[in-house]
């Protein structure tokens, strides 16, 4: 799909909301994450993390498992900001983990990834960030 540059826009200030609420005492790593349903509706995620390090959940998971929990499993795009807390910071790319969740439920040539940080953004489709994903479509081959 075709991201307007007032949903790009909106969709990386909503990340820089959900941000906010990242819980980062180990890392002081802030993520934030806005999906976007194809029903228009937002979902925001932050990361969580835990005394036990491997119980943590990022920010993009908690987007999706919040909207997938509510029965909405169509998304067009993800907006993701990640930087040192109350720093400025470059970039954050989606974990394989999250990619791999990605491709659970959207289309490789068609979910956007939007890449945000200050002022700047960068747009990716799943499949230049997942090649060759292990899908649903992989059980079935022969
Ligand atoms: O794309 C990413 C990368 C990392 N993290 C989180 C996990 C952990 O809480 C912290 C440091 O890895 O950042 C995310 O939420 N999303
Ligand atoms: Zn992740």
């Amino acid at each position: 799909m075709i991201l307007s540059e007032s949903t790009k826009n909106m969709l990386v200030a909503e990340a820089y909301e959900a941000q906010k609420m990242a819980y980062v005492p180990y890392s002081d790593f802030c993520v934030g994450a806005a999906l976007l349903a194809k029903n228009g509706t937002v979902y925001r995620g932050c990361n969580i993390e835990n005394a036990s390090f491997s119980p943590t959940n990022c920010a993009e998971r908690t987007a999706f498992f919040k909207a997938v929990s509510e029965g909405i499993k169509e998304f067009d795009a993800i907006a993701i900001v990640g930087n040192k807390c109350g720093k400025e910071g470059d970039f954050c790319a989606p974990c394989g983990v999250c990619r791999q969740v990605m491709a659970e439920f959207c289309d490789p040539d068609d979910f956007q990834i939007i890449l945000g940080a200050g002022d700047k953004t960068s747009v990716y489709t799943l499949r230049e960030i997942l090649p060759m994903g292990f899908t649903n479509d992989s059980l079935k081959s022969s």
